[in-house]
């Protein structure tokens, strides 16, 4: 079986030099650790993704959300766009020089549109109930699985994901999940990282 993804997405609880203490331990183990910092101004995602390669974090390694230009300049892994972007952002030529470009979505049909206007992968959730989105009911396996055999592009599952949860997602036929609190607010993210990782051999 290929590998599958593992995508670690930063909840905007931690200081930059814990995310660095942590990514170093990681990154070897995981496809992306998203940068996801959203009450941080750009210059501080600048600088703290900046501050990450020069603690030796690979640039592959690192996504940033919802800012493509430091995606572009710092020369990024990846780029994850929330679901509310404008076709523009993703065909603009801007996006070109990104390596990998992710878009979350919440529907199938939204799914086969980003896949349209390019989107290297979609990412899918939430399918499991989380704290980390409350408010609004979990999609399930079984949309999980109409939205993978509805597109030819990865899908990352997100939500709710623990490692006893991934042989019920993979068999949707997703390509890898995405985890916030179960890496974050592990007493061991190595530890943690290093369980989900054997789920998805
Ligand atoms: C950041 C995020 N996006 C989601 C979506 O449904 O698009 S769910 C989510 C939070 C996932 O956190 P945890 O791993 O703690 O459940």
């Amino acid at each position: 079986m290929s590998q599958k993804e593992l995508h670690v997405i930063s909840g905007g609880k931690h200081t930059w030099s814990e995310i660095a203490k942590i990514a170093a331990q990681i990154h070897p183990y995981v496809t992306a650790i998203h940068i996801r910092e959203k009450t941080k101004s750009l210059d501080e995602v600048f600088i703290g993704v900046q501050y990450l390669l020069e603690q030796g974090i690979p640039a592959k390694s690192l996504y940033v959300n919802g800012l493509p230009s430091i995606a572009l300049a710092l020369q990024t892994g990846g780029l994850q766009l929330p679901g509310t972007t404008p076709s523009l952002v993703i065909q603009d030529e801007f996006c070109r020089g990104i390596q990998r470009i992710g878009v979350s979505v919440h529907h199938a049909d939204e799914a086969k549109w980003r896949e349209k206007e390019g989107a290297d992968y979609v990412m899918f959730g939430h399918i499991f109930a989380t704290n980390s989105k409350q408010g609004v009911p979990p999609r399930g396996l079984e949309q999980l699985k109409q939205l993978v055999n509805h597109v030819n592009i990865p899908v990352i599952a997100i939500g709710g994901m623990t490692p006893a949860r991934v042989k019920s997602v993979l068999d949707t036929g997703a390509s890898g999940i995405a985890v916030m609190s179960g890496i974050w607010d592990a007493a061991d993210p190595l530890g943690a990282v290093l369980a989900y990782h054997d789920e998805l051999q």
